[in-house]
Parts: C-alpha cells; structure tokens; sequence
C-alpha cells in the first residue's frame, strides 16, 4: 500500500526489544509503507545493536533492518525524522513516555493500557472501530499539537473478541450480555513472563487486571462518540463478564463466548455463521496492506479453532472462530482465536498506521 503521501514512511518503535517489539520488527521488516529507523528500549539496551539488546523470540531470522542497529533510550530527540512511532513498551513506563513523544509532536500507536481508557484517544481494533480516529482532531486541538496524536490498540483478549460482536451487532442490531472464558498463551505475558514451574503442565486461572480490562474495553470499542467527536461514547447496555486463565501455548489466546442479543428473537445459527462469514471493514475496502481478505475465518470443523492450526490465519490478522452452536442459557455460543501478538498487538498497530495514512493522518 502506497500511503497518502506517496512516500515510504520512518518509523520508530519504542520497546523494541520485547514480546511485542520484536513482533513489530519482523512485522515492519516485511512491510512496504514503513522503514525501520529508530530503536528505543530501556538502560539496560541502550547503547547496544539490536542484535545484542534483544533476546529474540520469534521464529523468524532477526531482519536485516534492524540487526545492527543501535538501540537508545526512549527521548524523543533519538527519534527526529520518524513519521510515526510504534511503542511496544511495558505500562510501568509506557505512560510518562508516550506522553513526551506525543506532546512532542510525533503520531503515536500504543499497545499499552495507560491511555486506552481516556475518552479523546481512540481505543482501535482496525478492523472494527477506524470511525474513533474522528477524535483525533479534538485531541490535537486539545493538545496545540499539528501532526502529533495518540491512537491505542486493545488488550490482546479483547482484540479477538470485538470482531465477531461488532459483526453481529451490526447485522441484528445491540447486544445484551457476554459471557467469554479465555486461555491465553503466554506470549501475552511478554519475556521472561511466566516461570516455566508454573505453566508447564499446568494452567493458572489468573491473569492480574485482565479481566476488567476487557470488560470495559469491549464497551468502549463497540461504542460511538459523542456529537461533536470529542469523546467515545462506550455502550450503557451491554454487559461483560470475562473469566481469564493462562495456559501453555506460546502463542495464540483461545476465548469461549456466549451471546445474548437484544432482540426478542434472536438470528438462526445459519444466519450468524453468514453474517460473519460476510464481514468486512474500512481498512480492506481501503486496500490497506496488513488487512486480512476475511477478517473472520469461519471454521467448520468440529474441533477447530486450535491455536497451533489457526493463528496463522490471515498472517495473523483473521481471527478464526468456531463451534457457533445455540446457548441453552443465552442465544449462541463459539470458540475464538486471535494471534495475541499480531491482531491482538503489533499487528493491529501497524494497520492502525496504515489507515491513518490512507486517510491523511500521517
Ligand atoms: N504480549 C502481548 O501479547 C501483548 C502486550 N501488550 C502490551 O504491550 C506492551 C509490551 O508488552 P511485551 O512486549 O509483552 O513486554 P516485554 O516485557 O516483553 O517488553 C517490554 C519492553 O519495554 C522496555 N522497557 C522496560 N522498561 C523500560 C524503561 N524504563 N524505559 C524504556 N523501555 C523500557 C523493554 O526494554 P528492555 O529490553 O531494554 O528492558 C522492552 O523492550 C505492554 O504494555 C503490554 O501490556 C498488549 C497486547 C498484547
Ligand atoms: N495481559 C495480556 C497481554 C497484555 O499485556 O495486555 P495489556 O496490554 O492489556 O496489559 C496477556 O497476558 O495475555
């Protein structure tokens, strides 16, 4: 995709070093709107190649792009010339950093959850919500700021999540009530993350803060705005109960969903299965390199999806869902997966990017 300014765009990544850092190297290192041009990580980082400064994780080869190049601390005065600035840095410091980079005038994509929740700063899934950009005008006026603005993607748990409701919610209109259990990889838990004592043959029935994280992101994200675009307007009528476990998956969150809708009667199954077999959104219309041909995957097979089959669906950014079957307590029941460090992190930011340039953001 050729953004709007017809150029290759510099990007910084601010914890570039981590689980979801080096997901958006690899993911940067292949993508044509973007050229990797500044590294940002902690002390302990700074000052070494990328190569030396990252324990790296992924399966794939560290790219070329980034192998020699010297990480620094996360200043902005590090980043000048990057167009747009990724970070992918641990919340205990993601917030006063995020901060100086956005008040300094750079377009910010977040993955952590210290802004996700105020109500200038739009909360993306890009394949759901692209309408909350409408709040960054606001934001910039707010803030005296020309180019600069925050947009945040979700919790890794909720990305997968809001895509196949914000598809049936806007087919058969609100819904009431969510029930999800989720058993999430421990690749969401970054590097060195869970002690291996703890996670091999085992599953732990907590993940600290995850679940009112969901609750309310889920709200926010299948929301509006307010009249003027200056602040989301999360649903009123919808409640949320998430259950989060973690288990021993490297990568890929499993979530189990029940819905009730509003209606008084609800679609047939072969109905939901159509609708989210159908769904698209603005960023594939747009052409937007990283979108997904189907941002669902409907799969058919009785024991699918499984996250080593399918969260490579879509290069990660499908999310692959399942078991669609009827609920004897609410309307209908299935199985999700999401790929928790693509669609659920690095990925969403990335396409959260490439729509903002599509669309003259950047
Ligand atoms: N993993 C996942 O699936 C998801 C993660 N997230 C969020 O993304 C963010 C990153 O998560 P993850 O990659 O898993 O975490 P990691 O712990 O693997 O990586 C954290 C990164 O932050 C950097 N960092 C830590 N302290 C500082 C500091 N004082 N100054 C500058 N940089 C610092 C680290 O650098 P160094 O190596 O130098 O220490 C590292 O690059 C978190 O906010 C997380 O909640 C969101 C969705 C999904
Ligand atoms: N807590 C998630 C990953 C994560 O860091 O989420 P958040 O950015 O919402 O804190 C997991 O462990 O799988």
């Amino acid at each position: 995709m050729a953004p709007a300014s017809g150029r290759v765009l510099k990007a910084g990544v601010l914890g570039a070093t981590g689980a979801v850092g080096q997901r958006f190297i690899v993911l940067l290192a292949q993508n044509p709107t973007f050229s990797i041009h500044a590294l940002g990580a902690s002390e302990r980082s700074a000052g070494k190649p990328y190569a030396a400064a990252a324990k790296w994780k992924m399966s794939e080869p560290i790219p070329e792009a980034a192998r020699s190049m010297a990480v620094t601390v996360c200043d902005p005065a590090h980043f000048g010339g990057c167009d747009v600035v990724f970070s992918g840095l641990d919340a205990s410091v993601a917030g006063d950093i995020e901060r100086a980079f956005f008040s300094a005038d750079f377009a910010v994509f977040s993955n952590a959850k210290n802004f996700r929740m105020e109500p200038n700063v739009p909360l993306c899934v890009p394949v759901v919500n692209t309408d909350h950009y409408a709040l960054v005008a606001g934001q910039r006026a707010a803030m005296g700021l020309t180019r600069g603005f925050i947009v945040t993607n979700a919790n890794c748990s909720t990305s997968g999540l809001v895509v196949p409701l914000k598809a049936l919610q806007d087919r058969f209109g609100p819904l009431r009530r969510i029930v999800v259990t989720t058993m999430q990889a421990i690749s969401g838990a970054g590097y060195p993350g869970v002690p291996s004592l703890d996670i091999i043959d085992n599953v732990v029935p907590l993940i600290s803060g995850e679940e009112p994280k969901m609750e309310a992101e889920v709200l926010k994200i299948l929301g509006g705005l307010s009249a003027d675009a200056s602040a989301c307007a999360p649903l009123a009528d919808l409640r949320v109960s998430a259950t989060c476990n973690r288990v021993p998956v490297i990568d890929g969150h499993t979530e189990c969903v029940s819905v009730e809708f509003a209606a008084a009667t609800p679609p047939s199954i072969a109905e939901i299965k159509q609708c989210l077999r159908e769904y698209t959104c603005e960023a594939q219309r747009l052409g937007c390199h990283s979108a997904p041909a189907h941002a669902i995957c409907v799969a058919e097979e009785e024991d699918r999806p499984q996250p080593r089959l399918d969260r490579g669906a879509g290069n990660g950014m499908s999310v692959t869902v399942g078991r669609i079957r009827e609920c004897p307590v609410f309307h209908v029941k299935f199985t999700l997966l999401v790929h928790n460090t693509v669609l659920g992190a690095a990925g969403s930011s990335i396409l959260n990017a490439e729509y903002a340039a599509k669309k003259g953001y950047l």
